[in-house]
């Protein structure tokens, strides 16, 4: 198995190839595609008669290795009837995990060839947004890359025919598939606090935000922030997909008020007592457990959400 350099050409048809040898003819051309973010693979349980593929079957994939991400594709069906065939990749890759740009959006390009038209892209993340409480989920209606802005871009490269050059980003969250997912947390029965909307700032990671880097992307307009998304929206975008984003707050971003030292050791010597807030610490640990807590109404969320989709054909 080989991953895909940066410049190296992709290695399509043998994936392809592959997956045409395992998949039964009815789960062969998933019309809608999730992408499970951190503790968000059970997604997936929605889909029944489902075949799993793992990703080292798949020459050009890499391995997921952050915890909460399994290494496999998942094909199956969504609903009654015949069911709308559809395909969830139980984990992704990140940049920080070591792998390229080119490997982290490469399944999304193999999940373009493969006839998908709708892609739902799931992620764990921080909220800036003070508004915004643990376990809400945020519908994505745009984002703010640092990253991409600044050189590390997963279409940075040599034009290619039949890619735009410069592609355009303003219309990048499809509004007709946001207003599907406000639909679906209606037919839910969802309350409306159950449901946000808001600007997804994508970091690189492996670091958490410091305070002054969590008030400074709140500042700049971001209300969720995470790891992730930003390249599979890119990518998806640039191969004609339409692109939905939910995010699930696992965490309120730590941005306190600095305390003063000088003031807490002059009133010390001064034989005064000054209370401190305790000093708060994010883990992957609590992301991995909200996420796990609160996947149920996202799953149902998006399950509606695939039905009115294919409902709207
Ligand atoms: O975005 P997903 O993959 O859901 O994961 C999020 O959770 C991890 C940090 O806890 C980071 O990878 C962040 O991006
Ligand atoms: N960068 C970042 N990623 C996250 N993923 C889940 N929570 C967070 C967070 O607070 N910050």
């Amino acid at each position: 198995m080989s991953t895909v350099a940066q410049g190296q050409t992709a290695p399509f048809a043998g994936t392809l190839d592959v997956l045409s040898r395992i998949l039964p003819a009815n789960l062969l051309k998933p019309r809608v595609a999730i992408v499970c973010g951190s503790g968000l693979s059970t997604l997936a349980s929605s889909l029944r008669d489902v075949v799993e593929v793992p990703y080292s079957s798949l020459e050009g994939f890499g391995k997921s290795t952050v915890e909460g991400h399994r290494s496999a594709l998942a094909f199956g069906l969504i609903g009654e009837g015949k069911g709308i065939p559809v395909v969830a990749m139980l984990g992704r890759f990140h940049p920080y995990e070591g792998h390229s740009l080119s490997t982290v959006v490469y399944p999304i390009r193999v999940l373009a060839r493969l006839g998908v038209r709708d892609i739902i892209i799931t992620n764990a993340a921080g909220a800036l947004n003070p508004n915004l409480d643990v376990g809400t989920i945020v519908s994505i209606q745009d984002h703010l890359a640092l990253p991409n802005l600044t050189g590390f871009n997963p279409l940075l490269g040599p034009a290619r025919p039949n890619y735009p050059r410069f592609l355009p980003l303003s219309t990048a969250y499809s509004r007709p598939l946001r207003r599907l997912v406000f639909l679906a947390a209606h037919a839910l029965g969802l309350p409306r606090d159950a449901l946000a909307e808001g600007t997804y700032a994508w970091v690189s990671g492996p670091t958490y935000e410091t305070p002054a880097e969590g008030r400074y992307m709140r500042a700049a307009g971001a209300d969720v922030i995470g790891m992730s998304t930003v390249p599979e929206v890119l990518a998806a975008r640039e191969e004609g997909v339409n692109v939905c984003v939910l995010s699930l707050v696992t965490n309120k971003v730590v941005i306190p008020e600095y305390e003063s030292v000088r003031e807490a050791v002059e009133a010390e010597l001064a034989g005064r007592t000054v209370e401190q807030a305790p000093e708060a610490e994010l883990s992957h640990e609590e992301v991995l457990s909200v996420g796990q807590q609160k996947a149920g109404v996202m799953k149902a969320l998006v399950a509606k959400l695939i039905e009115l989709i294919a409902a709207e054909q």
